[in-house]
């Protein structure tokens, strides 16, 4: 991806990572990245949340940007692949960003540091000291309910108005006025990306580029219709594609996701196992029947529509 010409903007998929028997499922993440690579996705990102990349070491985590990246070659898709990274140690970060240089990643989506709840002047310093650690374009990955912190718009801009390779941010501040007000100040060039499910038509109605969205796994082309129609300006047509899949993110994340996702993959066949890593754990019995109603009733709907 050259730097000078970016488009962060559409529908992201934040692809969950496949397990069997503690390991990396290296057979479900090929079919996984085949399927997904067929679809009207704008981009991959691996090892983030829904990715479980907090539970991958550092060689699964090579092996699964190596898988993915040849898959994608191999179905000739050049489709954007970022990979997820969060800490809260600059030079640690730095140092990843050097080490995984020669690794076939488009990018990468950085968390806010989490837990030590740092100024906003260090969130500036930490985002400053990593851009200039990688020639790679960077999402900022701003999600105070899970850091503990927020990156507010002031410090947010004064990063993107000194490194040029923080070209967007995924956006899950769950301050609609700060979202707004980001969305009003921000360079036409940086590309704000939801990463709340339930608010993609808003935030895109909004004027946000796009979102990261797990719940696109099981509807990616519900969720590229909204973008579509949005994009074509027909915001009554983009309204009824979205209430084809406004109710999927509350079944999805009924429960610590991505074991919903990882659940609903499984029955459909994309993926061998529903197995998630401690301290995640599988759905209860309640929503995995409620996820296969879900399924019945949207594949009977699919029959029903094409005869
Ligand atoms: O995997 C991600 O990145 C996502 N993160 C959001 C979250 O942290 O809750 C949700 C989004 O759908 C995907």
């Amino acid at each position: 991806m050259d730097v000078h010409h970016p488009n962060l903007g559409g529908l992201w998929l934040p692809l969950v990572t496949p397990f069997r028997d503690g390991a990396l499922d290296e057979a479900s993440l090929r079919r996984l990245v085949r399927h997904y690579a067929a679809e009207p996705l704008d981009g991959l990102i691996l090892a983030a949340t829904t990715g479980e990349g907090l539970t991958l070491d550092e060689a699964e985590t090579e092996r699964l940007v190596a898988l993915a990246a040849a898959e994608l070659a191999a179905c000739g898709r050049r489709l954007p692949l970022f990979l997820g990274l969060s800490g809260s140690d600059t030079r640690k970060l730095a140092k990843a960003l050097h080490h995984t240089a020669p690794w076939p990643v488009d990018g990468y989506l950085i968390a806010c540091p989490y837990y030590t709840r740092p100024s906003q002047e260090g969130m500036v310093r930490h985002f400053a000291a990593l851009a200039d650690s990688t020639a790679r374009p960077i999402m900022i990955y701003n999600i105070p309910y899970r850091t503990g912190v927020n990156l507010g718009n002031a410090a947010l801009l004064e990063i993107v108005a000194r490194c040029p390779n923080v070209l967007g941010v995924k956006d899950c501040c769950a301050e609609l006025a700060q979202s707004c007000e980001l969305l009003r100040l921000k360079p036409a060039s940086f590309a704000v990306l939801t990463g709340e499910d339930a608010s993609f038509h808003p935030m895109l109605a909004q004027g946000a580029e796009g979102g990261i969205i797990a719940s696109a796994h099981v509807a990616p082309r519900g969720f590229a219709a909204v973008r579509d129609l949005l994009r074509a300006g027909d915001g009554a047509g983009a309204l009824a594609a979205w209430h084809a899949v406004d109710e999927l993110p509350r079944l999805l994340f009924a429960e610590p996701s991505p074991a919903p996702v990882k659940h609903w993959l499984w029955r459909a066949g994309l993926i061998d196992s529903a197995e998630l890593r401690l301290p995640m754990t599988p759905v209860s019995e309640g929503l995995a029947a409620r996820i296969e109603r879900e399924m019945a009733r949207r594949q009977a709907a699919a029959r029903d529509a094409a005869a």
